[in-house]
Parts: C-alpha cells; structure tokens; sequence
C-alpha cells in the first residue's frame, strides 16, 4: 500500500487518494452497473488520464487510444481468464495469447467474412418476420378487454420494445450459429438466456469470491443444450446433409497450417462466446436507435423517407444489398455506434512493458482503459454538439476521416469479429421495423443505461404505442 500510494511511478496520475490504496471504489460500484458513469465524472474532474486503482489507469485522448489498442496493440488483462468455462482454455474473446488468439481467429474468420454474413441474411430475415408478425398481431388487437394489454391516450396497444428487439437478436444468433431459433419472439419462454445470464454471474463470482467457490455449482444446463445441437448437427452430416451456418463452419474448420479443428470442449466453448458477444451488443443498439428516433421526429421522418423512396413496393422487398448503402440510414446507424458504445465503461487491456503513455510512464502489468465513450463524445473532435444525436455530421463531414475516432467495435487485433454481422443486423431490424410500423412514444420512462459486461437498459422495458404503417 505504501509503494503504490507514495513510490510507485504510477502516484503523480490525478486521481481520487482512496484509488492509489485499492480497488475498493470500483468494487462498490459494480453491483449497480454504473461504474461507467463513475469513470466519466473522474474524467470531467481529473482530466483525461485517471488512476482509479493502485494499478489501474483511464486514457481518454484519442492518441492514448489509438496507442493502447492500435499502435501498441496491448494484451488483454490476465484475470479475463477468471471469466472463462475453464481458465485454463481460451477462447477467442478471452485469449491473452498472442500466437493462440492469432490462429483462433484465421480458424474463425470464414464464418465472419462479408461474402459469408450475406449468405445468412434469409436466415436473420425469417427470425425479424417473426417479430414484424408478432407485433402486427397485438397492433391488430383493439379491444380493451385485453387485460394483458396496456394501451396509450390514442387507443393504440403498448409493447415493450425492448424486450422484443432483445429476443429477435437472440433468435438471430439461435438461427445463424446454432441452426435453430430460440423461438424467444414467438414463445417468449425459452430457458437459454436465462441459464447464460446465471452462468456468467457464477464464472464472475467464481472469480472475484474465491472462498465462495463451494457454493457455486455449474448448472450443466447449458453445455447439454449446446452438446445436444452440436450432437444433431454431426448426425445430419452424417447423412450427407449441411446447413449454412456458423455453427457449420466452426465444425468444419481447419487450420491452414496444422490441419486440426476445434475439440468439443472449444466448439462448445466458442458457440456460447458467441451469443453473449453477439445479442445484447446488437440489440441494445437498435434499440438506442429506436428510442433517439422516437425523440428526435424530425430525424425519424428523414430515415422513413429514404427507406419508402428505396423500398417502393413496401416493406416485403427490403433486402441487405438496396439497404447497405442507404446514406441517411448509415448515418443514424454510425450517431448511435458513435453515442452509445457497447464498452461504455471503456476497453481494458494491460502493459507488457514499461512505456509511455499521454506523458506518464506507465510500469508493466498495470491495467490500461482506453476510455472510447469519452473519445467518441470529446467536443474537440466532433464539435459542440458532440452530446447530440446528430446524424448528419455523417453525410455533411468526411465519413471515412470521422470513423478513425470511432472504437465502438474495438480496434488493433482484437477488432470485434462479429461487426459485419452486427451492421447487417440493425439495419434490417431497424429498417423492417420503422416501414411496418408506427410508434408512438410513452411518456415518463425510466431510459437509465446499465452495463453488466454489456449494456442494456436498467429496466428492460421500452415502452412505445404501436400501429401498422399503411
Ligand atoms: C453492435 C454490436 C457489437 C458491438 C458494439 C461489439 C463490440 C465489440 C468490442 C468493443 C470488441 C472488442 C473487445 C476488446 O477489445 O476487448 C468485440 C469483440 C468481439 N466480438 Fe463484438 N460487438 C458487437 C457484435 C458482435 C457480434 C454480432 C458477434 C458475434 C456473432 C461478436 C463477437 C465478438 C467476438 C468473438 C469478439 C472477440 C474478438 C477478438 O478478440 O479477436 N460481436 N466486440
């Protein structure tokens, strides 16, 4: 305590006195899931470089941030190992691995190139008809003799929005890497996210508690759902018969210069990275898109225009390729990636060395977060209106100059794999839903942000009066 107070080169970073002692502020915080919120008010306070831990330090100019996860291309922290199935084997997210996440991810990459995502968009399209099907089904539902149904001052039904975009990704994924929706839009009931969420608290607790390991047991729920897909999917192989999915091309991979595959235990392993990685990320921001929208009408109506002059024939002919470069539509997709980034409390990594960075040297092994949320609202870069939702700094600036500042998906090595999927994604689902549907806002919503490894809204609920666009 002493070295790290009064002797560690680390002491002269401004910070609150209590943080060169322990960790012990960012601990209380964590069951609240604002310690984002924490880290921006030290940032205001502080300035842009803060030491929150006796070996933990926030970097928000975007050169800090470009050195930490471009330019130097840091490892990942050592205890994210604490959060895997089995610490001993890493998975792609997780690995700290130079040479192991490297042939992970060349193992990995043909299940995420662009030729490959557009071949799964009938895929995502069947999962976001389900959802368009489901609404038009309460929309249609006028009587007030629907107890479960709350409806707004103008007669429309109230759904939670939220809670319906959040399944549709889950489904997408089910369908796409597991070769079988969830059927969570329809049913609404499926056990898996349920048993993900209780799984990843108990790895988090394992971790953090070690002397409460006894009492948190591995509910083997999930890996026997996973096994049982995976056990299909070799005996329709078996029979001559494929499916184009993730699921498929992670069974069938092989790497270049070894020839090995994934075991089970890594198949298994790597399918379950994949739907935590790859549904609250892409859900949550369609739904920030839906909700700026909705608050912003004159933008609303900007995007409903560009979509009816691209889709003539309605909603029915919407397809990936006419939406891709849809320029006021990439433009809202960009201000929300831009104002509400999945890693709002920043992207942590560790030195491997000593080195400098923004002017202070920094020891090896200390904890470095390169605060992007801060980067991406810093009013230097993107002007005074950088807290506004602003869609058209994307078509009147250079787009190409302003993505550089952009870290929503990650950078260096460590790039989200899942980008082009996630892009395909919200654009569908945004663009299916705002030319089926009208949406009428509810006043007075609790709209609080929460992040718990990934963000969501504190009360998952998104309420808005619904009706189906003639
Ligand atoms: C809007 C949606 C998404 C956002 C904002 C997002 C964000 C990120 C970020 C910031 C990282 C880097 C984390 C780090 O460097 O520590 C990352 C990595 C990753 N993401 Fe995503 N993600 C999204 C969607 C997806 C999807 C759809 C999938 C898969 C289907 C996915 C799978 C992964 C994986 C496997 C990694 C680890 C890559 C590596 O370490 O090489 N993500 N994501």
């Amino acid at each position: 305590m002493v070295y790290n107070a009064y002797i560690s080169p680390l002491r002269v970073i401004p910070g609150p006195k209590l943080c060169s002692l322990s960790e012990f502020s960012i601990m209380i915080r964590r069951p609240e899931g604002r310690v984002f919120e924490w880290f921006y008010q030290l940032h205001h306070k502080y300035g842009s470089v803060v030491r929150v831990g006796p070996k933990f330090i926030l970097f928000s100019s975007k050169e800090a941030v470009r050195q930490i996860l471009v330019i130097n291309d840091l490892p990942k922290i050592d205890s994210i190992a604490g959060i895997r199935a089995d610490p001993e084997i890493a998975t792609l997210f997780s690995a700290t691995d130079r040479i192991f996440h490297k042939q992970r991810k060349r193992l990995l990459s043909p299940a995420f190139s662009i030729k490959y995502i557009a071949s799964l968009e009938p895929l995502m399209q069947s999962c976001i008809n389900v959802l368009v099907d489901r609404i038009k089904t309460i929309s249609s539902i006028t009587s007030k003799s629907d107890l479960a149904l709350k409806f707004n001052e103008n007669g429309l039904p109230i759904v939670n929005i939220h809670q319906l975009i959040q399944a549709t990704s889950l489904d997408i994924i089910g369908e796409t890497a597991f070769g079988e929706s969830f059927n969570l839009v329809e049913k609404g009931d499926h056990p898996l996210p349920g048993k993900v969420f209780q799984e990843l608290k108990r790895r988090v607790l394992y971790h953090t508690f070690p002397y409460m390991r006894p009492f948190l047991k591995k509910d083997s729920w999930t890996d026997e759902f996973i096994q049982k897909i995976i056990k299909e999917r070799r005996n329709l192989n078996a029979q001559g018969k494929t499916r184009e999915d993730i699921l498929q091309i992670i069974l069938d991979t092989r790497d270049e210069v070894t020839n090995e595959g994934l075991n089970e235990f890594e198949i298994q392993d790597q399918i379950m990275e994949f739907l935590i990685a790859g549904s609250d990320t892409s859900s949550f921001s369609i739904n920030m898109a839906l909700i700026m929208l909705l608050h912003h009408p004159e933008k609303l109506r900007k995007l409903i225009n560009e979509l009816s002059s691209a889709f003539p024939n309605g909603p029915q002919s919407l397809n990936h390729e006419n939406l891709k470069d849809l320029k006021y539509l990439n433009a809202v997709i960009n201000e929300i990636l831009r104002r509400f980034p999945a890693a709002m409390g920043g992207i942590l990594r560790q030195t491997n060395s000593g080195m400098m960075i923004d002017g202070y040297f920094v020891p090896k092994d200390t904890i470095v977060s390169a605060s992007i949320y801060q980067v991406q609202h810093s009013k230097e870069i993107w002007g005074v209106d950088a807290d506004e939702f602003v869609p058209e700094r994307w078509i009147d600036g250079d787009s190409v100059k302003l993505k550089r500042n952009i870290f929503t998906f990650g950078a260096g090595s460590r790039l989200c794999i899942g980008n082009n999927f996630a892009m395909m994604e919200i654009r569908l689902v945004l663009a299916s839903l705002l030319l089926n549907f009208e949406f009428e806002m509810v006043e007075k919503q609790d709209l609080q942000i929460v992040q718990f490894i990934t963000p969501s809204l504190r009360s998952k609920k998104f309420d808005v009066g619904i009706r189906v666009r003639n």
